[in-house]
This record gives C-alpha cells, structure tokens and sequence, in this order.
C-alpha cells in the first residue's frame, strides 16, 4: 500500500522524536544534543563554502601585519599624523608590514604613552585585521542562519543561546548588567580623571567617551596596562608582578607549572604527560601559528593541549591560568558519556581558571610564592589591589556584553550590511563608554579587528564567567573556611574547597547547569547573581564613589572627540559625536 503524504508525514514525526518520550531523563538529554547536527546540517556544498570562509577569515586575521609607527613621516599642515600616507604604501619605501598583534601589538597598545603612536597602531590594525573580512562577513552570516535553521532554529544567535537552555536568557543577562552598571560608571569615570591628567581634555572628553586608544588593550577590554596612570595610592608594591617574574627568570613553561601547582594544592589533577609534550608555549620563529592562546581536548581522555605565544607578564601569567582551567574541566569529565564533555554551560568553562587566579593573584599569595615583597593588609593597598582586579573584571563587562549583543542583531537582520560598522560603534559607546579615537566608516569593519569574530567564537560566555566565576569563588572560600572580605580569600591548598569544584566539574553537561550552581552553594542559588561580584568589589565602589563625587558620572555621546578626515568615500553615518567633532575648531582641513 501506497502510504499517504499524510502517514508518511506522521511516521517520520514519531520516530523521529520518540526519544522525547524515552523514560530515562538522561538518555533523553543525549538525544537532545545528539540531535543538534549543527553546520553539518548544511548541503555538501554549502558546508565546504562556510568553512572555507570561517578558515580564511581566521587565517587573515592571524597572519596580519602592519607598518612600524613612523613620526617623521609626511603631517598634515596642522601637525598630526596623515592616515593618508598609509595609502600610497607600496611606494613608500621601507614600510614593510612587519609588526603582527602578538607579541608586538599588544606590547606597544599595554607600554606607549604617546597618543599619537598609539591612534596609529589602533588604526593601522584594524585597516589590516579587521578591513579585508567585511566582504566575507555577510556571506558567512547567511550561511551560518541557514546552518541554524535547519537545526530548527530561527538564526545562529538563537542557536547559540540554546547552549544556557533557558528561553529568558538575554533578560537574565541585561538584569545583571543593570546591576552591574553603576560600579562600572563609577570606575570609568574615575579611570577617564586620570587619563585627562595625563593626556589633557583636547584629548580625553571630560563628560564623553574615552578614546579607546588610551586603555592599554587594543580592543580596551580590560585596563590593566594603564594600572601605573590610574593607581589610587602610587608608590606602593605593585601588584602587576611582571618586572620581578622577569627579574626571577620565570620561562613560559614555569608559569604553567605554577598555574599547574595551585590546581594539583586542591587536589585536582595534574596535568597529563602529553600536555607537556605537545602543547606550544612559545611562539614558533619557522611558521605563523594562530598565536591567540587556546585550550584543547582531544577527545581520548590522554591528550590535551595549550596553544599560547607566551611573554613573560602578569596577564599572560593569568591568561596561563584561564587556559589551563580549561583543561582541568577537560580532565574532569573525561569519565562522562561523550556528549556529556562539556561545560554545563560555556560561562562555566571560562569561569574555571578564572576562579583559581582570583586567589593566586592576592597580593598574600603573590607573597606566598615569592613575587611580592612587604605585603601589609592596609586599606589604600587593599585598594590599590581591589583596584588593579576592577581594571580587569570590571572594565570587560560591558565589552563582553556587546560584542554578541552586535553578532545577535547581525544574525537576526536587525543590522545589515551597511550598519555592521556604526552599529558597532554605537554600541561601544552606548555600553561601554569608549568612542573611536578617529573616524570610522563603512568601509571599515571594526568588530572584525577582535578574534572572536573571524574565529566564530560566542563571547556573551566571558560576560557571564566573569559574573558566575563570583559565585564560586564566594562559595569555594566559604568551603575553605575563610572569614573575612572576599576579596582577600585565597583557597589555596584547601582540599574541601577542592572537593566541591570538583563535585561540580565532574558532572560536566549531564545536568543542567542550574543544577550544577545549585551543586556550587549547597541549594542556596540555582541562578546567575550580581551578588558576590558586588560584595567583592563593595570597598572600591564606597572608595570610587567619594572620590568621584565631583565628577561627571556617564558619559554624552556628543561629547566625544573624534579626529578625522572625512574620506571622499566614506558613507559617514551621521554620527552625532562626528559632526560635532568635524564642526569643532580643532579639527583640519581635511
Ligand atoms: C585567551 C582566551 N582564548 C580563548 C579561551 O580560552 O576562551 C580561546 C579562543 C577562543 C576559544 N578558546 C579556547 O581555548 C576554547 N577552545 C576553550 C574551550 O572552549 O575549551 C580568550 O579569548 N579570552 C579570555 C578572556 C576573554 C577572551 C579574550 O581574550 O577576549
Ligand atoms: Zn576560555
């Protein structure tokens, strides 16, 4: 017998998702993810293009370049530095495009102190890294929506978001930023005093956005480069260790068996033998390797690896410590099912290492182990030192918030090709209260300046971390016994604070992950809470409060200074911050 459309239609529902009515709730959890084919979704053809596209984008990215800063070169009559010239870069003779963004890039936007070098590397990057994938970018889009709706969803952000499994989850997180906004203000407005002490108004807005050249970071998404202009108390032991890991001799190889060391105190695990085997600490001479420091688990219980081009810095000692978090979550759940070896959600696994290295940069550790000398618990060193975290922790919120939040509207068509860039800017202004220190068009494409992008890699997963990573380390202390601020917990070689990040590591993604928290805090919470990142940073927000209270707290977007030439092709979006700025008196003839 012939069967119907109709039957045919009915036999294909049942079997195919019978597993929903399977009696075992975690074998229906397999097949809820088994079920999810991802990208491989996609026609033969059209998953050959999309990666491609995804192994060209990562590959320019990786492999840009860009001129060395050269200020005898051609100005403008009113002295600054002609963007122009860089156009005429074949016949400018010895500009070869030798400095790539680690280590030199990152070393230059951390250390210079000159605004002008520092507009010129924020530019000349982005006309490198971020420039040459606009045209590529749309058509990665389509195809990834494509990829996600025949898994059933409405476009790649929805499939994302689908990894929290809560269908409120963009409300949960634009709660926690509403409660985290006020501290955030606080320490901009603060961090922008300083930068006009230093820099002067011309340059710094004193009721705008900061330009982001000043930050110390090329995407200033944390501020810890600029720890020596913004100290609350100067003249005090650094916290930043990285003189003395240097004058110590550390090598990148001990400061992952440092790392290694804080883990195995719990009693975690070490690391595997092929760890040290293969992974690559050191950035090659002989190839161009993708230097952005990665984590990976290859998925037979015996090889894991780190990929980091390491310098011998505080951040890159902390980095060590996020990436080998990883790892340990990696080694926690081996034992699980194979579709159960992950994250209980992708904030967890960037909160792992995060959560050791909020004890072991304590300036009591630090002292512990020998990188810090004369540690006395005074209040303006505790300050300085919950100060110096604020530049890390604080100041990547709303940057970890937006960046999805712009590949969500992307993703969704709310932004479309000709708004990627603007709409870029618009929201690093609106959340972040940093402005582009130079016009910006569409002809640049700016969040294609910032790995993630070209690599595919969700980011709203560090927005939440650096929220959950609290939680833990609030209950983890409490596990450890300690009293006292929060901030100046360190776990260190507590075997039932070890204990419990291991009960709740071990179960990788074989619970749902409220489920997990609610492992975390004894059946306190099973929700993401401001709380415990806003009790570890109560003492600076009353210390930043009564130093700002003359200040102008927030920022006006038409207030930002924003020097430019209006290219003759520049689609300029009448970005209100840019006409002010080319009405104003400063600006030169273009
Ligand atoms: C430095 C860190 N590199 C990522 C990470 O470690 O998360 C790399 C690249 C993208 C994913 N990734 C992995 O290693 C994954 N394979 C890990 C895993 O999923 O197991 C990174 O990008 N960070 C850290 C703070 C904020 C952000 C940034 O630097 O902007
Ligand atoms: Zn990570």
């Amino acid at each position: 017998m012939e069967w119907s459309r109709f039957h045919r239609h009915k036999w294909d529902q049942a079997t195919t998702f019978a597993w929903k009515n399977f009696s075992s709730a975690p074998v229906r959890r397999m097949f809820s993810f088994v079920t999810v084919l991802g990208r491989a979704a996609l026609p033969e053809d059209k998953l050959k293009e999309l990666t491609e596209l995804t192994q060209e984008m990562k590959s320019s990215y990786s492999a840009a370049k860009i001129c060395r800063y050269d200020p005898t070169r051609r100005r403008l009559d009113n002295g600054d530095y002609d963007y122009n010239a860089d156009n005429d870069l074949d016949n400018d003779i010895g500009c070869i495009p030798t400095l790539s963004l680690e280590p030199h890039l990152v070393q230059l936007m951390a250390t210079s102190r000159d605004p002008e070098e520092l507009r010129y590397v924020w530019r000349a990057w982005r006309d490198a890294a971020g420039r040459p994938l606009r045209g590529k970018y749309t058509r990665f889009v389509e195809l990834s929506n494509e990829a996600a709706r025949l898994n059933g969803f409405e476009d790649a952000g929805d499939f994302w978001r689908s990894d929290y499994e809560t269908d409120d989850f963009e409300d949960i997180i634009d709660g926690l930023w509403a409660e985290l906004r006020p501290l955030y203000e606080q320490l901009h407005a603060y961090v922008r005093r300083k930068l006009i002490e230093k820099y002067g108004d011309t340059i710094v807005p004193p009721r705008g956005p900061i330009p982001a050249h000043l930050l110390g970071n090329m995407w200033a998404q944390t501020w810890t480069h600029i720890l020596d202009l913004t100290v609350p108390y100067p003249g005090r032991p650094s916290v930043d260790v990285t003189n003395t890991l240097r004058r110590q001799g550390y090598s990148p190889f001990d400061m992952f068996r440092l790392s290694e060391s804080f883990f195995i105190s719990l009693g975690l695990e070490p690391m595997p033998s092929t760890f040290w085997q293969k992974s690559l600490l050191i950035k090659p001479t002989d190839r161009d390797v993708i230097c952005h420091a990665s984590a990976w688990d290859f998925c037979n219980g015996i090889d894991y690896r780190i990929k980091q081009c390491t310098q011998i810095t505080m951040e890159d000692m902390i980095t060590a410590h996020h990436e080998m978090g990883h790892i340990q979550y990696d080694l926690q759940y081996r034992n699980q099912p194979f579709i159960f070896r992950d994250g209980a959600n992708p904030a967890f696994h960037e909160a792992v290492g995060d959560v050791l290295a909020l004890s072991a940069a304590t300036p009591s550790h630090l002292q512990e182990i020998n990188l810090l000398a004369n540690v006395d618990e005074s209040f303006e060193n505790d300050i300085n030192f919950l100060f110096s975290m604020a530049l890390d922790k604080i100041a990547f919120l709303p940057f970890g918030y937006l960046v999805d939040k712009w590949r969500w509207e992307v993703f969704s068509g709310e932004i479309s090709e000709s708004q990627y860039n603007s709409r870029w800017w618009d929201l690093r202004v609106n959340y972040q209260g940093v402005s582009a220190p130079l016009l910006r068009d569409e002809d640049d494409f700016d969040p294609g300046a910032k790995f993630h992008i070209p690599a595919n890699v969700p980011y709203v997963r560090y927005f939440v971390s650096f929220i959950v990573q609290f939680q833990f380390h609030a209950e983890l202390c409490k596990a450890a016994g300690h009293s006292g601020p929060l901030h100046r917990c360190n776990i260190y070689r507590s075997a039932e604070a070890g204990r419990l990040l291991r009960n709740v590591l071990s179960l990788g993604k074989s619970r749902p992950w409220p489920e997990a928290l609610s492992v975390l805090t004894s059946g306190r919470t099973n929700q993401l809470e401001a709380g415990p990142i806003l009790e570890y940073f109560e003492p600076l927000m009353s210390w930043l409060e009564s130093q700002n209270k003359d200040e102008f707290i927030g920022w006006q977007e038409n207030e930002a200074i924003v020097l430019g030439v209006v290219s003759s092709n520049a689609s300029v979006r009448p970005f209100s911050a840019v006409i002010a700025a080319l009405k104003s008196p400063s600006r030169r003839a273009s």
